[in-house]
């Protein structure tokens, strides 16, 4: 499955216990087919992930190499059922912590390309790493989603990649989220999407779960938080365009908490730890079984 017969490198990072393989290919040179990424997010028969992060150096990528002359690597995104997605908050966190361990940056900031466009990554001396997102776009239309009987309206929010957050009164309510809850009109997310589902904990403070598109529940999703946030806002009458103000939520997903801030220039930024846990490399004899 892979072009290169030597051991393959690869390290295991997270956010909030949103779990990612890092696989570096700076010249773009592995083959990493959507069954391979797959075998290697199993948490059974491989590393174990809710997604991976193949690292590339952004010239070297036909998908990115566009974006060359504003960030040195691209994030090139894979769900942990294989399939590719536009962005990853967390994970774009979890990368540019990898690309100091890997004393490809000092300290300080980074911008990252991801088919989202490029993130400026901030890493804090206390260990925390701050991401500036871009904007939310809130389309009119959304969705009802039923878990066990119980149906939600659910908003939609795209944060470079698709959302229905749903305001629950518990988040039991959600049910195992071993499947995706249906939802309908299935037509407003052609390319499927992530759910959340809400609770308030205080003045802006919520916590949330979510099923992720290609991943099934997780620990924490953090363009999810930033679509919570922007969606609690909005219902709480909050909007910073119209008043000038940032506005800050904190988000408890059940790996930690995510603070979120919208700016009145609608950029957002999120927060949160990111840590590397380990690094090996793949016996070669596995890939080709
Ligand atoms: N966990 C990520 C989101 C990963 C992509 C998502 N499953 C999708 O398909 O859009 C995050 O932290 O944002």
């Amino acid at each position: 499955m892979s072009t290169s017969t030597a051991p393959l490198a690869f390290l295991k990072g997270h956010g909030t216990e949103n779990d990612f393989v890092i696989v570096p290919d700076p010249d773009n040179a592995i083959d990493l087919p959507a069954a391979l990424v797959a075998r290697l997010c199993d948490r059974r028969a491989g590393i174990g992930g809710d997604g991976l992060l193949h690292v590339v150096r952004t010239a070297a990528h036909p998908e990115a190499h566009a974006m060359a002359g504003e960030a040195e690597w691209f994030m090139d995104y894979r769900n942990a059922d294989g399939s590719v997605a536009e962005m990853c908050g967390n994970g774009v966190r979890v990368f540019a912590r990898y690309l100091e361990h890997a004393g490809h940056i000092a300290a300080g900031d980074v911008a990252v390309a991801t088919r989202s466009g490029v993130k400026h990554v901030h890493l804090a001396k206390n260990g925390d790493v701050t991401v500036s997102m871009g904007r939310a776009a809130l389309p009119e239309d959304g969705v009802t989603v039923t878990v066990d009987g119980r149906s939600w309206p659910a908003r939609n929010v795209n944060m470079g990649n698709p959302h229905a957050v749903a305001f629950v009164d518990d988040l039991a309510h959600a049910g195992n989220l071993f499947t995706e809850p249906p939802y309908s009109p299935a037509e407003v997310y052609p390319d499927g999407v992530n759910i959340e589902f809400v609770v308030d904990r205080g003045p802006r403070h919520v916590a949330m779960r979510v099923h992720e598109r290609g991943a099934a529940e997780t620990r924490s999703c953090g363009t999810g938080a930033c679509a919570v946030a922007v969606a609690t806002a909005r219902r709480d009458g909050a909007d910073p365009a119209a008043t000038g103000t940032p506005v800050t939520y904190t988000v408890d997903v059940l790996g930690g908490t995510l603070v979120i801030t919208e700016r009145p220039d609608g950029e957002i930024e999120m927060t949160g730890p990111a840590v590397i846990v380990a690094e090996g490399h793949i016996d070669p004899d596995w890939i080709g079984a």
